[in-house]
């Protein structure tokens, strides 16, 4: 197995990572078009981390205009095997309340207006999403949590909505009758294209708030959002932090395949692939593309 190194990406409110050693800002380009921002490459106790800020530094990019296949392509051209979501996200149930972590285990992908795939016309892949996080890389984080003393909750359903407004009474109902746990705008399709890329992916999800459902708490309100981020961006880069002193060394398998699954995904017959997309996915797909 080959060496673990963390990659971060920061969601809303988390532009940079203090913590890190020997930290540069490093310009990587990418044939899927341009990334977010530079990414942050630094250390912490000896393992590599990539920062990357999900919307860009300064809140550049909004859900839609994020260029997710860039960002997951720059992780995998910086070596990154385990990649940590840190997503802010509004509450569905009583008990997530604001403040809390929320390690989600699975998705239900609304947004409609996004590139979801590396793969299409002239390279065609079909992979697994039935287990969309590595459960081991979630241990990781709940570890962590726990070792934090942060009030976290394992487990739970992230509706990815396509924004950028939030949603009406009636969406936040309907996504309650689904029994999901929390709501956001940018998990999808990033989990989808770090499994296409090979990358184990977790998600601490930050409940800033109740969504547009709670009767006692009324309408999403950004400057509440802007608030409990605040407050909690501390614990959100101590749990980071935690997770990436405690992290094995050496990239630790994924249970759900999160490794090996291009193995079997290509259907098309290798003379029939476009040599312009598969250059392309010399960092996404090399693995399985360059053998003989
Ligand atoms: C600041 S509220 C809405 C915004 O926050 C979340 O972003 P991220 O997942 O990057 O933390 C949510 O998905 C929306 O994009
Ligand atoms: N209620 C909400 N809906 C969608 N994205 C969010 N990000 C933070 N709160 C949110």
């Amino acid at each position: 197995m080959s060496d673990a190194v963390l990659g971060i990406i920061g969601g809303s409110g988390i532009y940079d990572l203090p913590g890190l050693e020997d930290a540069q800002w490093i310009s990587v380009e990418s044939p899927w078009g341009t990334p977010s921002d530079q990414v942050r490459i630094g250390t912490i106790d000896g393992l590599k981390i990539v920062f990357l800020p999900r919307h860009g530094r300064g809140h550049v990019y909004s859900p839609t205009t994020i260029n997710y296949r860039a960002n997951i392509d720059v992780m995998k051209r910086c070596g990154v095997t385990d990649l940590l979501s840190v997503s802010a996200c509004g509450s569905l149930k009583e008990e997530h309340e604001p403040g809390m972590f929320v390690l989600v285990d699975q998705f239900i992908d609304r947004t409609i207006a996004r590139e979801k795939s590396f793969f299409g016309t002239g390279c065609v892949a079909h992979v697994s999403m039935a287990t969309p996080v590595s459960p081991k890389l979630v241990d990781a984080v709940a570890a962590a949590a726990e070792a934090e003393g942060l009030k976290y909750h394992k487990g739970g359903t992230y509706l990815a909505m396509e924004g950028p407004q939030f949603s009406s009474l009636a969406e936040s109902e309907l996504y309650r009758t689904w029994n999901c746990d929390v709501i956001g705008m940018t998990n999808m399709p990033e989990a989808k294209l770090a499994r296409e890329a090979e990358i184990s992916y977790a998600t601490v999800a930050m409940v800033t708030d109740y969504d547009s459902w709670h009767p006692d708490h009324g309408e999403v309100d950004i400057q509440a959002i802007l608030k409990v981020l605040h407050d909690n961006a501390a614990n959100a880069q101590r749990l980071v932090a935690r997770v990436a002193k405690d992290l094995p060394r050496e990239h630790q398998s994924c249970p759900a395949g999160s490794d090996t699954a291009l193995e079997f995904a290509l259907m098309t017959a290798p003379e029939k692939r476009d040599p312009e997309l598969v250059a392309k996915l010399d960092a996404v797909a090399g693995r399985v593309l360059n053998r003989s």
